[in-house]
């Protein structure tokens, strides 16, 4: 696939990642791309690499446009390696360009990389950089997603090149967002703001108010597809999703040995539904811990189920809890279930685990010797009902 011209003199080079199943903890099925940009102007700029072992096929790209050797600025919007991995090769093919990052860039690519003969340019934020007919404005924007993260905007074009934010892992052979459209987009967006950017709500929601100031017609990102078209969609669902806005619905996840738990899990969604509350139900064995959290984006209540094994909870829903932990979900109402033989700490293990994260547990956490029999699984039907009532009053 050649270089793609996204506006005049400005062109997308990156590289399309086809076969990335496993992306650091994050399953994607629908592989990704690492976009880089090259832009023509007095000064030949190119913002951002690509993951090392793509560096050639971007190389190419470049190729096509211009002799490689003439760039005079690298920007390096993120120490991070799927962006950084092209500079030790693009630095040396360039021996003349600049290289632009922030105070905390700079530091991040001089531990990674460890090379004395690159020149750096440490820009503040704020500060702009003048290439010609064009002006490059970068905006620090820390913690979204690493603490060198910064963006590059380019007002005569209209232009924001936000680097991880605004990502969707999505391999494809369209680059725009109305040639995919709004669903897939949506969704994988979704997943990517739930595995990567959740934790940091508050950076982004700063990282939105002076977006909200800036004249901006296309977003060019460093995964995926380039927004064009749903811009107006994007940045309110963004803002919903920095600041823990949720659906009232509910997500149950769990595992289980030999099904008592599931039978507590299904009895909790009869009641749930009968309350009126949409439920999606996971089960450990069968969906991704990263697939879970894109639910859990939008669900206002989580039930976690486990069964007691060797006097704690599976291992499953440790490592599920774990997971969650990190990326601080907030504003969620939580309940606990399980089965267990004879100590039952499983699930209380859930339900202290959920506490710590500060999550609302309203109800007492159902913990069932064996098999549930009728009367019990009647008991947690009405528990489910109870906590969608809850949910289905909450503002
Ligand atoms: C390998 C194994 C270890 C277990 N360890 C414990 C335990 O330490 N404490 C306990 O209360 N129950 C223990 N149990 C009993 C289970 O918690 C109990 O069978 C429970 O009903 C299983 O729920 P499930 O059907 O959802 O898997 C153990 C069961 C198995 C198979």
């Amino acid at each position: 696939m050649s270089p793609l011209q996204i506006k005049p003199g400005i062109y997308w080079v990156g590289g399309i990642d086809w076969n990335l199943r496993y992306f650091h903890g994050y399953v994607t099925p629908r592989g990704t791309t690492y976009n880089a940009y090259l832009i023509i102007d007095d000064k030949i700029t190119l913002v951002d690499t690509v993951k090392h072992y793509l560096f050639d096929e971007m190389l190419d790209r470049i190729k096509e446009i211009i002799d490689p050797a003439r760039i005079d600025y690298v920007i390096s919007n993120h120490v991070e390696l799927d962006h950084s991995g092209g500079l030790p090769r693009i630095m040396e093919v360039a021996p003349n360009a600049r290289l632009v990052t922030s105070p905390q860039g700079k530091k991040g690519l001089q531990r990674y990389y460890k090379r004395d003969n690159w020149s750096f340019m440490v820009v503040k934020s704020g500060e702009e950089l003048n290439i010609g007919a064009r002006t490059l404005k970068f905006v620090h924007v820390p913690m979204v997603h690493w603490p060198d993260s910064m963006v590059t905007y380019i007002p005569e074009e209209k232009l924001l090149l936000p680097n991880d934010a605004f990502g969707q892992h999505i391999a494809s052979a369209e680059r725009f967002d109305d040639e995919i459209g709004w669903d897939i987009v949506h969704e994988e967006a979704s997943t990517y703001y739930a595995n990567i950017v959740l934790p940091y709500g508050d950076n982004v929601l700063k990282a939105l108010d002076v977006v909200g100031q800036l004249e901006i017609d296309t977003i060019a990102p460093s995964h995926g597809i380039i927004w064009r078209s749903y811009i107006d969609k994007i940045l309110p669902v963004y803002r919903r999703w920095a600041s823990n806005e949720t659906k009232p619905q509910a997500l149950i996840v769990y595992d289980t040995m030999w099904d008592s738990t599931k039978k507590i899990a299904i009895a909790l969604r009869s009641g749930l539904e009968e309350a009126g509350v949409p439920v999606t139900v996971r089960f450990l064995q069968t969906s991704h811990i990263s697939e879970i959290m894109t639910d859990l984006l939008v669900s206002k209540a989580i039930l976690i189920g486990s069964p007691t094994l060797n006097n704690g909870m599976l291992p499953t829903v440790s490592a599920f809890l774990t997971y969650i932990k990190g990326l601080r979900p907030q504003k969620r109402l939580g309940f606990a279930f399980g089965s267990y033989g004879w100590g039952g700490q499983g699930a209380r293990e859930v339900a202290a685990a959920m506490q710590e994260m500060g999550m609302e547990m309203p109800l007492d956490t159902i913990n069932i010797k064996y098999l549930p029999d009728d009367q019990e699984l009647e008991s947690v039907k009405d528990a489910g009902r109870k906590l969608g009532e809850l949910i289905t009053n909450i503002e």
